[in-house]
């Protein structure tokens, strides 16, 4: 028997990623994998590189150096859509969402790329499943623009999640959020996880709720990896805790 067995390729790969702006060295030799199936959490004071790092990883920013594989194939210096293509999905910190446009039409338009031969029957199930899913069956046909802030977030969630990437990527999508809403967004998370086999990779600064709902964690300083590992292996870095020391509390 053969010695060689396929083995499914890394859903993202980061080697020795870096990007400059001038003169300042943003995020320098990153190195990171998001596997199959988990949740994954970018954690670090304010200025760490968090965001310079999600921009590099979803093609918004070309890195001065390093190397970005998406399910083994390099996409190095590649612009987003072609990452996109390859099921990798990101939203904005300040939302994704066109405001004069109904609920439904806003989560059709994610739906639209990810069912390329799909007819309109198609989409319209993909729209409601997708509403389902994230709770914004009963809203479907409000004007996006003129719901509550934490339904707006969910909304965001809904267009990215629609196409089914492979790799959900989430800027901040917990900010504003009441506790009540952060609980049923986390059970969200866990469901997109379990059930269709999601990757998701979580930009946040909700220590509590990143500590509850991340199965590992990076931990950024100064533009470098500091740490990472599960959470509760992180909370407890020495490192961790003087890199926050005054800043946030990582508990
Ligand atoms: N477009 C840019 N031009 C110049 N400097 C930048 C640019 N984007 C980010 N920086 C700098 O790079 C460093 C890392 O910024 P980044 O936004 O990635 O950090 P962050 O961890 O996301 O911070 P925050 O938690 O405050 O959002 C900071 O010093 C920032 O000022």
């Amino acid at each position: 028997m053969s010695a060689l067995v396929d083995q499914p390729a890394t859903p993202l790969q980061a080697s020795h990623l870096s990007r400059r702006f001038g003169g300042l060295l943003a995020v320098a030799d990153m190195s990171l994998e998001i596997r199959d199936r988990e949740i994954l959490g970018l954690i670090g004071p304010n200025g760490a590189g968090k965001s310079t790092t999600f921009n590099l990883l979803s093609g918004f920013l070309v890195p001065s150096g390093g190397q970005l594989r998406i399910l083994g194939r390099d996409v190095t210096g590649k612009p987003p859509e072609a990452i996109s293509r390859l099921g990798l999905v990101r939203t904005f910190q300040h939302g994704s969402l066109m405001r004069s446009m109904s609920v439904a039409d806003n989560i059709l338009i994610g739906a639209i790329g990810g069912l390329p031969g799909g007819g309109r029957k198609d989409r319209e199930q993909r729209v409601r499943e997708t509403a389902a899913l994230v709770g914004l069956e009963r809203v479907l046909h409000a004007t996006a623009g003129n719901l509550p802030h934490g339904m707006q977030r969910l909304v965001s969630i809904a267009i990215a999640f629609a196409p089914r990437p492979r790799l959900l990527c989430l800027d901040e999508p917990l900010t504003g959020l009441n506790q009540t809403e952060v609980a049923s967004v986390l059970d969200m998370f866990r469901r997109i996880r379990d059930e269709f086999g999601t990757s998701i990779l979580l930009v946040e600064h909700n220590m509590k709720a990143v500590m509850q709902v991340c199965d590992r964690l990076y931990v950024l300083h100064h533009g470098k990896l500091l740490a990472t590992g599960t959470p509760q292996a992180v909370r407890n870095d020495p490192r961790v805790l003087s890199a926050y020391l005054g800043k946030a509390n990582v508990n």
